[in-house]
């Protein structure tokens, strides 16, 4: 048993408790009134009166006791199902029985109080039948003085006619006796007058008796009204007793069946259970067995396998090899077919790009285009100058004003894998002011120029080459103005000097300049940001500053065969020359010619170096500026060239358009003869293909 039924739920059972409460609580209060109007009566009614509503209030509250004896029953049997059912209703039944306890105490000593006050009211009846047995007594005496009285009269009369016959004397006296018999009626009359008010204040105690009788036939049907409720209510808790008793009962003994159901399962089960376990043992030392030859099983198997892959990979090795073998020859092939489609194009290659017609350019006279190209021919340029004379040129390669970045660049891309395989190569943009050199060198961070996309292209080809090659890769930038070097890469830009290498190898050397080595096309990106920001901010003082300096990036690309351990060196320099323009012929003077001069003396030595190598000559004059000196390992004989002039369209321009034309022409006559690859074989030495 014990078991808690849904049914007869805790707030079921709190609801009840709580019902019973306050049913023995408005009893009690219904109590303390009775009492307080019986005290209340006492006080105000006569004896007799008292007495009945005394016996009728005990009678009121001996039914009361009983209504409460019944309610405690009615609790104590209520107690014996949570007693069954759960532990709070124990308590709950316990703080139950501890009221009515309390209660029954404060019953009998209402009681008492009753008893007492009983004994007072009979005192006070005792004093008023007392005090109105006198009063009667008193009323009886006054009456009989009166007959007393009447009696007398006739008395007088008899005298009154005595003395009319007999004397004054007794005239006198019967005045006397006629007062006294007035003093005797005034008496009378006012013996009468307090008869009538003590008769009118019993008619009005009579009256005041009756309306408490009223009130008390009121009293008795309200508590009827009462009693008849807490019948009622009694009633009904002993139904829902019932009810929640049977519904428990019924709960138990549904849990019963299915606690016997879930046993009976249990025990079905339990008696399966044996051949189960039987088969499952068999299993076990089955299993273990396996497990015990399966390691033999296993080392065999791998034996067999290791032997399987090491005759696979020896296999692989040698199809490897092979394969490696067969690469390298065709890299070498490659190779050497790059070199033969360089050298015929021609290992000095002249470039021309003709910079479109902007919006900014249209606000001079002379706005007319003067340069045309040949749709059909991509190394033809014609330029109209004066009347209907025209001049072509023939050079390498001419694009035409929608000419794209990447079109340029593609023209220049041999170039720099030339640079990877060990060869010194030089790029550079000659043109005037505004011609648009910057913008094919550097670009714009959304349309990047040479610059950039050459680094792009050597990061990704020594990504392909990582199996064969390892690289290094280093960087330094400077910028040549007045003839005075700047490191672009410094914070401080600070003024550089060009030196032989005191190694003794005749090799040039800037003690000072910063030589950074980079890993990333990304941090490459950055040391360019950097070296454009130096550049702007060291110009920032000097009037047209830019154009008039000379921009070098110079890239050196270290390479080692892994197999061979031959090592090459290939150098890349990028130059954004200053504007080309003849300043010194416009009458510039002073400082401004001063740096005409300086820049157009490394133009000049520029033109006389290529002049040189075009005639062959023995002595090309590479230390006639600062310029020509530090290209001097990319820009001779055995190296890769390429110049791309820029210029305008624009009729304005026409004079300095036609002197970088022929000075494109001179180049193009240049031969560097073929270009040797600098490497170094494994064991050490130097070597140029
Ligand atoms: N092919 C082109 N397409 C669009 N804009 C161009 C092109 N070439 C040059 N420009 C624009 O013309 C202007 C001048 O070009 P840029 O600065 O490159 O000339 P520059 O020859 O380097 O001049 P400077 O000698 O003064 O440095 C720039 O605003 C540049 O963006």
């Amino acid at each position: 048993m014990g078991v808690d039924h849904p049914v007869y739920s805790k707030s079921s059972r709190h609801r009840q408790g709580y019902v019973s409460r306050q049913l023995i609580d408005e009893l009690k209060n219904c109590i303390e009134e009775r009492e307080d109007e019986l005290s209340r009566l006492r006080t105000e009614s006569g004896a007799t009166d008292s007495e009945k509503r005394v016996v009728c209030l005990s009678a009121e509250n001996e039914s009361l006791k009983h209504s409460l004896s019944v309610t405690q029953g009615l609790l104590q049997q209520l107690s014996v199902i949570p007693t069954q059912s759960s532990s709070i209703l124990i308590k709950e039944n316990e703080n139950l029985r501890c009221r009515v306890q309390q209660l029954e105490s404060s019953l009998q000593h209402r009681a008492e109080q009753l008893a007492h006050l009983e004994r007072q009211s009979e005192q006070s009846d005792w004093r008023r039948g007392e005090e109105l047995r006198r009063r009667e007594e008193r009323v009886r005496e006054l009456q009989l003085e009166l007959e007393r009285e009447r009696g007398r009269e006739p008395q007088v009369k008899i005298v009154t006619q005595t003395v009319e016959v007999e004397s004054p004397t007794t005239l006198m006296q019967l005045a006397e006796a006629r007062e006294s018999n007035q003093q005797l009626s005034e008496k009378l009359t006012s013996q009468n007058e307090k008869c009538r008010q003590l008769e009118e204040h019993i008619r009005k105690s009579d009256e005041f008796s009756c309306n408490l009788q009223h009130k008390i036939a009121a009293y008795e049907r309200e508590i009827n009204v009462l009693r008849q409720e807490l019948l009622k209510e009694i009633d009904h808790l002993e139904q829902r007793k019932e009810e929640a008793v049977a519904a428990a009962a019924s709960c138990s003994v549904e849990h019963f069946q299915s606690l016997q159901d879930q046993f009976f399962n249990l025990q079905k089960r339990l008696t399966a259970l044996p051949p189960t376990l039987r088969t499952m043992k068999t299993d076990y030392a089955s299993l273990r067995s396996q497990v015990r030859n399966f390691s033999d099983f296993y080392g065999a198997a791998i034996n067999d396998a290791k032997k399987q892959i090491s005759a696979a990979m020896s296999e692989m090795s040698e199809a490897n090899k092979d394969l490696l073998e067969k690469y390298r020859k065709e890299v070498a092939l490659r190779r050497k077919y790059h070199e033969q489609l360089v050298e015929l194009k021609g290992n000095i290659r002249v470039l021309c790009r003709v910079k479109p017609v902007l919006k900014e350019d249209q606000h001079e006279d002379g706005q007319s285009v003067v340069v045309t190209t040949d749709p059909n021919n991509e190394s033809a340029l014609s330029v109209l100058k004066g009347k209907g004379r025209s001049h072509n040129f023939e050079l390498d390669r001419v694009f035409h004003p929608q000419a794209t970045q990447e079109e340029v660049f593609q023209e220049i891309e041999p170039l720099i894998t030339s640079c990877i395989d060990g060869y010194h190569v030089c790029i550079f943009a000659y043109g005037q002011t505004g011609s648009g050199k910057t913008y094919t060198m550097e670009g714009s961070t959304e349309n990047p120029g040479i610059n950039q996309r050459a680094l792009k292209h050597l990061f990704s080809e020594i990504e392909d080459r990582k199996d064969m090659w390892s690289y290094a890769v280093s960087v330094s930038s400077v910028e040549i103005y007045n003839e005075v070097l700047r490191d672009l890469l410094s914070k401080d830009g600070e003024k550089l000097d060009i030196k032989i290498n005191p190694d003794g190898t005749g090799q040039l050397h800037v003690p000072g300049l910063r030589v950074i080595e980079v890993k990333s096309f990304q941090h490459i990106k950055k040391l360019l940001a950097q070296a454009r920001r130096n550049r702007i901010t060291f110009g920032t003082q000097m009037n047209q500053h830019s154009s008039r300096s000379h921009a070098l990036l110079m890239i050196t690309v270290l390479g080692t065969d892994l197999a061979s351990g031959a090592k090459t060196t290939g150098k890349l320099n990028l130059v954004d020359l200053a504007g080309s323009e003849r300043v010194w012929k416009s009458g510039a003077e002073g400082e401004r010619l001063k740096e005409a001069q300086n820049i157009n003396r490394s133009l000049l030595a520029l033109g006389d170096v290529i002049q040189a190598l075009r005639g062959k000559e023995k002595h090309i004059p590479f230390r006639n500026s600062r310029l020509t000196y530090l290209l001097q390992d990319s820009l001779g004989k055995g190296n890769k060239t390429a110049m791309v002039v820029q210029v305008s369209a624009l009729e304005s321009n026409v004079g300095e358009t036609m002197c970088s034309l022929k000075f494109a022409e001179r180049v193009c006559k240049v031969e560097l003869g073929p270009a040797a690859r600098k490497i170094e074989k494994g064991g050490g030495s130097h070597h140029c293909d």
